[in-house]
């Protein structure tokens, strides 16, 4: 999916919600681990409950992985699942890769070609040639960490190193990258008086927050700072959604949840005109 289609898509849902799909087998109804695939069951309802106010949906792959072939089977399904009956919804692979050149190759194939994922995420600590050649996917976006939601993002992160801080060394050099035009950035909604200084950087870029809900982030302040002209922003909500209830209701539950932010979403994006 182009950039231009994930706006349009944001525009006439009044959404920039992103659901996470962090399935955990202890969270989830009971009766589902009945069913031959309870992942893929419990994906599918939430799925089915959750597109109209939703613009994206980003497994999480350590999710998957954590079970096995089974869990990968699961996570393929979902994904298939997405593609055919919602082509509209943006998808993320949220794998946190990269590697050397060749390795980091085989990666985006997985994700791009063998699983039909829109973007995925990547951890740029190895640098250019390990970010490349997920950027040299035509249509598909590098989902690139800058700013993490969790305390340990100032072990590193926010460190300077001559003078500047590493978020914003790796925000400014990847912009030179070939194809930067394809990165979106993860920024946590926890971070919220950081975004200023990211929208100097990158004003244009889309940016993937998570941190809402179980993490304490704020949306409105993530706005207020992280939003440009086209919205900019893709706010991911995975446990605060999707575990909105344990008991037979959960997929009407975690489309409460979702609506509850996307009404907020709404608001916010009529303020603006
Ligand atoms: O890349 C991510 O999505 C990510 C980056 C980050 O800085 N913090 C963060 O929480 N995430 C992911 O976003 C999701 C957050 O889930 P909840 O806290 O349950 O909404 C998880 O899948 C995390 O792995």
């Amino acid at each position: 999916m182009t950039t231009e289609q994930l706006v349009a898509q944001i525009n006439k849902k009044q959404s920039f919600l992103c659901i996470g799909l962090d399935v955990d087998l202890t969270k989830i109804p009971p009766q589902l681990l009945e069913t031959e695939d309870p992942i893929f069951e419990f994906n599918k309802a939430i799925i089915d409950a959750t597109h109209h106010l939703a613009v994206a949906y980003k497994p999480n792959t350590a999710f998957y992985e954590a079970y096995g072939i089974k869990g990968w089977k699961s996570l393929e399904k979902t994904i298939q699942y997405i593609n055919t009956h919602y082509p509209e919804m943006y998808t993320i692979a949220d794998a946190k890769r990269g590697d050397i050149g060749n390795t980091s190759a085989m990666y985006a194939k997985a994700f791009f070609e063998d699983l039909g994922f829109d973007s995925v995420t990547v951890a740029p600590y190895m640098g250019k040639d390990s970010v490349e050649p997920f950027l040299s996917f035509e249509d598909k976006h590098t989902i690139m960490l800058a700013l993490t939601s969790n305390e340990g993002a100032f072990d590193f992160q926010t460190k300077e190193t001559e003078g500047k801080e590493l978020y914003k060394q790796v925000l400014e050099t990847s912009t030179s990258w070939n194809n930067a035009s394809q990165l979106m950035y993860v920024v946590g909604a926890t971070k919220a008086t950081y975004f200023t200084e990211i929208r100097k950087i990158v004003p244009d870029s889309f940016l993937l927050v998570p941190g809402v809900g179980a993490q304490g982030g704020n949306l409105q302040d993530v706005c207020k700072y992280g939003m440009n002209n086209q919205v900019g922003l893709l706010i991911n909500s995975s446990r605060g959604i999707i575990y909105a209830s344990k008991g037979t209701d959960f997929a009407a539950a975690a489309a409460a949840s979702a609506l509850t932010l996307q009404q907020e979403m709404q608001q916010i994006l009529a303020g603006r005109k």
